[in-house]
């Protein structure tokens, strides 16, 4: 029987919440990871896309020397000491002149742990759009433009998905509203609900040490995990207490975001939703074997939470990471 701390724990990760990282169940070998520093040791970017009811994406002219002319959405580097919505607010403010709120995370992208990338669906709330009369080392300008005729050149064609993204949310939200929880964490890691299910019975991993808990793996800014990406962090928590050769592994993507910005604590924590199944398609009704005493399956029996899961599970209802 699951503790009511661990039933809650769950109940708020799928709604997009969740508790305050306090420990990592696994982390790179040898020293201990280091606080992130943003600027120092990670970069965070953030990139807002504004589709109007007219089917109109909102654009800037970059005015960098390296990219002078060409197109972009509003994106920035996050400056130390801001939340991740305050930075979208900011860029968006500067590169486009208009006031914004953030309506979803549409989706995160990583080239490792030490540079992480948050997209967001985004609606002007004000302000006056930046015309070329107002360029400035932001900016040239911002214009909006049908989606079907986007101006050329752009600064890079990864926009383009993201602009395909949107307009698919905004047809039918493949997930909830998700927008980061402003929570204070040092390392960048990733809070883990890892999934086996048969039949309609879901089992989800539990971390023993300390008191029962969603596991969390730190992730390492070495150059083996920058290489893999975060994905790694994952995967070496998984290959500590289970037999993978024998399992399919599937990142399907964020549940939610944790993050805080002020007080130096740069950190963030991704709570990200995982499957492991059986390679060979045999009947296989219980979880696969654990090995040690560090975790445990905890078979969900919660009515709610159960079909929540499930739900979210069946529809890959969760922001894509790297998609
Ligand atoms: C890094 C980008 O996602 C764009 C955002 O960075 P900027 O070059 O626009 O930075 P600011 O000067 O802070 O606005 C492009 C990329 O190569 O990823
Ligand atoms: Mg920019």
């Amino acid at each position: 029987m699951a503790s009511e701390g661990l039933t809650g724990a769950l109940a708020a990760v799928l709604a997009g919440q969740g508790p305050s990282v306090q420990s990592c169940d696994s982390a790179p070998a040898g020293e201990p990871p280091v606080p992130v520093r943003l600027r120092k040791n990670v970069c965070y970017v953030v990139l807002a896309v504004f589709l109007s009811e007219q089917d109109e994406v909102l654009l800037i002219q970059e005015a960098k020397r390296e990219c002078r002319g060409s197109w972009y959405l509003p994106a920035g580097r996050m400056e130390p000491g801001e939340t991740i919505v305050e930075a979208l607010q900011r860029e968006v403010k500067e590169e486009a002149g208009l006031h914004c709120e953030p309506e979803t995370l549409l989706s995160v992208e990583e080239r490792g742990p030490s540079w992480v990338r948050f997209v967001f669906l985004a609606r002007p709330t004000g302000g006056i759009l930046k015309t070329s009369k107002e360029a400035d080392a932001e900016s040239l300008q911002a214009a909006w433009y049908p989606r079907s005729s986007l101006p050329t050149p752009l600064r890079a064609h990864d926009i383009l998905h993201l602009v395909e993204l949107a307009a698919q949310y905004r047809q039918q939200a493949r997930h909830p509203l998700i927008l980061p929880q402003e929570l204070p964490c040092d390392l960048v890691c990733q809070r883990l609900v890892v999934t086996f299910t048969s039949a309609q019975t879901v089992w989800v991993l539990v971390g023993t040490v300390g008191i029962p808990h969603l596991p969390v793996t730190a992730c390492g800014l070495d150059p083996v995990e920058q290489r893999g990406g975060m994905k790694m962090a994952i995967l070496r928590l998984l290959q500590e207490c289970l037999t993978l050769h024998h399992l399919v592994v599937e990142i399907k993507g964020l549940l939610g975001l944790q993050h805080l910005g002020r007080d130096h604590s740069d950190g963030i924590c991704l709570n990200v939703l995982v499957t492991v199944a059986f390679r060979s398609p045999g009947i296989q009704d219980e979880p696969p074997k654990i090995r040690g005493e560090n975790f445990f399956w905890w078979k969900v029996t919660e009515e709610d939470l159960q079909s929540q899961l499930l739900k979210r599970l069946q529809g890959s209802s969760v922001v894509p990471v790297n998609r």
